[in-house]
């Protein structure tokens, strides 16, 4: 089930969550119910139009329409179907759903969709012809296809959906979806270059949003735009590409984005994203994470000699440097605007601050403490020219106050730098204004110019609809979107808690439990790792392939870290496991990611990651996440698992289970995600697990002694060749306690890690 619809917090601070309209009374409304096929639906949406209807689609709020599948032709030819599991995304059966058209309320809506890709020429025109002429019947071509990709289909599709068009562009060719939304030239040739044949759903729903609200500015309202979808449904891409499209063209260098994650991790691997898809235009991408110190991370945001970013030693001289600068006309015709549009309140506050601030990046990808920083100690840095602001992994940004960043960014946004607070009016205007495109000698002033809005974006595969925390961020009018109510498209109603479930997981994700005793755990881990990498062997695999096992805490991984490279070592085995926590620095981290990422460097199988690498880790080739300890949060155990199972992939995880007392709160923690049942449970060899008793009896007791070594500076972090701990006789004696110590139950919050 896939929502779309006007989140309203204030409603839910009142306790009155939002009820799904009636069927009844949606069927009333729907005016396609008695629709059989394209070329009547066309004609009913040219009727409401004339009768001054605004296009709203019903069936989303009537759930009637859960099979759809549209097809063209063009998706026929290529014959690689997408994954189901990617079109379910957003299954349009939903509960209550508005159609976004009625939710943007705006009778230029309809019109300004229409504009972006499919307009009743294209529709009644070009796709329809192409099946007359070459498929005969086109509800037939539709059918066919369907079952092809093992996708059902309904009659039902109305192209002025919002949520049937997003799933029609997932299956247009992705040059054809480009083309459609006139992405830029450059962004689909990195597309392409990345070899993606298809958007994503939740792409095709939120890049052609942020397209049709970007360029009808002047006339629709802004909306900001909250988003839940599975993890690895290709959530960065629904920000990154239309934020670079709306930038691509931009005379002036302005901090224009920003792009705000909880952890530094993520927030490189964002701006990596940022930097491929930004190839071929002349954006600038910055990063602020704290990675060099400040004084170098200023120079890389702010224009200027040297002693300009961190000294900022006379108002003149940035000035004078913006007159200079080739941008200056357009400046110029900015602060014309700017007069025109605010009376000249703002012209003595430009005289001090050139206009635009210093920036020499057009989108900064950054964390929040870092962000702080640079407000408080960067001059010339301003986000005075905000477009968009994106907060990625939102519910974690917003469940931790790292110094009151909130309020610090809404503060600041469309506010003067602050060297020049003191001359400025608290509720200032924002500077930026754009020529618009209907720009004509007989207009007036005010239809020339369009004052700038900022756009919010929140993403995540666990958002909150926490109101109280979404209402910090002064969301305005958002619309929300929920990918996880899904239901399959082929089954009658669904799972039985699909409404009430609060996520979901990867469609080919294949969840499993082992039960054991907590002395079993380290045993029956060794086996899962040994077993799986003589599959691997055995079956001459060539293919990169990784797991990765989660702890729940820092010291546990460091300990499990440890004891597997004891264990590899003791075994003979090559390509030891890998710790991935904060007890690495940021620059081993970025190498070992590096590593992970080379598609050609196999020599990283196992990565032992704390929570606090449970978010947003984008590792292709993540085959199997196993959860040592079970996490205490449901939201944990999603990002966990999402490490698997990405891009619509096959994937596994494997949660190892103490006795009844953990399979009862692994229950519980599975309520909240749809589909329990698809949990099983599985079993090791007890061969297996009995053959690998020595092997680790003999490690467990080094263990301790590799630590205290540790301790003492004489090993370092990363060094995994242990060999000369290793003693040659098997510990019978000290390993008659099977248990690594580091294995703890206990849970703590995900917030602590
Ligand atoms: N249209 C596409 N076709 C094929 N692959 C894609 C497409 N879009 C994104 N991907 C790939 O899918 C993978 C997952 O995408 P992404 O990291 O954006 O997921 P996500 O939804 O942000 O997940 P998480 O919630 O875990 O952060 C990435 O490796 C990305 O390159």
């Amino acid at each position: 089930m896939f929502e779309v619809h006007h989140y309203d917090p204030r409603k839910e601070d009142r306790g009155t969550e939002k009820k799904p309209s009636s069927n009844s009374e949606s069927n009333q409304n729907n005016p396609r119910t008695n629709n059989t096929n394209l070329h009547s639906r066309t004609k009913s949406k040219k009727r409401r139009r004339k009768d001054g209807h605004d296009g709203t689609s019903l069936e989303a709020q009537e759930g009637r329409n859960e099979n759809y599948s549209p097809v063209t032709k063009s998706h026929q030819h290529n014959k690689k179907a997408l994954p189901t599991s990617v079109l379910q995304v957003i299954a349009p059966e939903t509960d209550g759903a508005i159609s976004s058209k009625k939710n943007i309320s705006n009778n230029l809506t309809a019109e300004a969709f229409d504009d972006l890709d499919l307009t009743e020429d294209v529709i009644t025109g070009e796709i329809i012809q192409e099946y007359n002429e070459e498929d005969g019947d086109f509800d037939e071509a539709i059918k066919t296809t369907s079952q092809d990709n093992n996708i059902s289909h309904s009659n039902d599709f109305d192209p002025t959906d919002e949520i049937q068009r997003a799933l029609f562009m997932t299956t247009l060719p992705i040059a054809e979806a480009a083309k459609r939304w006139k992405l830029a030239d450059f962004l689909l040739q990195n597309l392409q270059r990345d070899g993606y044949d298809h958007f994503f759903p939740i792409q095709a729903l939120v890049i052609p949003d942020v397209i049709v609200a970007e360029r009808h500015m002047g006339t629709l309202q802004t909306r900001d735009v909250c988003c839940a979808a599975p993890t690895g449904s290709g959530k960065t891409l629904s920000f990154v590409l239309p934020v670079l499209n709306a930038l691509a063209h931009r005379n002036v260098q302005r901090l224009r984005a920003l792009v705000i994650l909880p952890s530094r991790d993520l927030a490189q691997q964002v701006h990596a994203v940022f930097q491929r898809y930004s190839q071929g235009s002349n954006l600038t991408i910055g990063l602020a994470i704290g990675q060099t110190d400040f004084s170098a991370e200023q120079k890389s945001l702010i224009l200027g000699d040297d002693d300009t970013a961190g000294g900022f030693q006379h108002p003149c001289l940035p000035h004078l440097r913006h007159v200079m600068n080739p941008g200056n006309l357009e400046m110029e015709l900015d602060a014309m605007a700017d007069d025109l549009y605010t009376g000249g309140r703002n012209s003595e506050a430009r005289k001090k601050v050139p206009a635009g601030g210093l920036s020499a990046v057009d989108i900064l990808v950054c964390t929040p403490g870092r962000l702080v920083d640079h407000l408080d100690n960067t001059p010339g840095f301003t986000l005075q020219h905000l477009r968009f602001l994106v907060i990625d992994e939102a519910d974690r940004l917003l469940s931790q106050s790292y110094h009151g960043w909130i309020h610090r960014v809404l503060d600041n946004v469309h506010a003067l730098p602050q060297s020049d607070r003191g001359t400025r009016s608290s509720n200032i205007e924002p500077v930026t204004f754009r020529r618009s495109q209907y720009d004509d000698s007989t207009s007036n002033a005010s239809s020339i110019v369009q004052k700038i809005q900022l756009r919010k974006m929140l993403f995540s595969a666990t958002l909150t609809k926490d109101p109280q925390k979404l209402a910090a961020l002064k969301l305005t009018n958002p619309k929300y979107f929920n990918a996880h109510h899904l239901k399959r498209t082929n089954s009658e109603g669904g799972s039985k808690n699909a409404k009430e479930s609060l996520y979901r997981m990867p469609e080919r994700l294949q969840e499993n439990f082992v039960e054991c005793t907590a002395e079993q755990k380290p045993l029956v881990l060794l086996a899962l790792l040994l077993q799986r990498l003589q599959e691997r062997s055995k079956n001459n695999t060539r293919e990169k392939e990784m797991i990765v096992v989660f702890t729940s805490s820092l010291q546990s991984t460091h300990r499990l870290a440890r004891l597997l490279q004891l264990l590899w070592q003791a075994a003979g085995y090559s390509d030891p496991p890998m710790e991935f926590s904060s007890t690495l620095n940021q620059h081993q981290r970025s190498q070992l990611m590096d590593r992970c990422n080379d598609p050609n460097d196999h020599s990283v199988t196992v990565l032992v990651c704390s929570d606090g690498m449970s978010r947003g880790m984008d590792l292709a080739s993540v085959r199997l996440v196993i959860h040592y300890d079970l996490p205490s949060m449901s939201k944990t155990y999603v990002h966990r698992c999402g490490r698997t199972a990405r891009a619509g992939q096959d994937g596994q995880a494997i949660a190892l289970l103490k006795g009844k007392g953990q399979i009862g709160q692994f229950r519980r923690l599975r309520r909240l995600i749809a589909d329990p049942e698809q949990v099983a449970k599985t079993t090791v060899k007890t061969s297996l697990v009995r053959g690998v008793i020595p092997l680790y009896k003999r490690c467990i007791s080094c263990l301790k002694e590799v630590l205290a070594a540790e301790d003492r500076h004489e090993l370092k972090s990363l060094d995994t060749d242990l060999s000369r701990w290793l003693t040659s006789d098997n510990g019978d004696d000290e390993a008659s306690d099977t248990s690594e110590g580091g294995d703890t139950c206990e849970e703590s919050s995900e917030s602590s890690r």
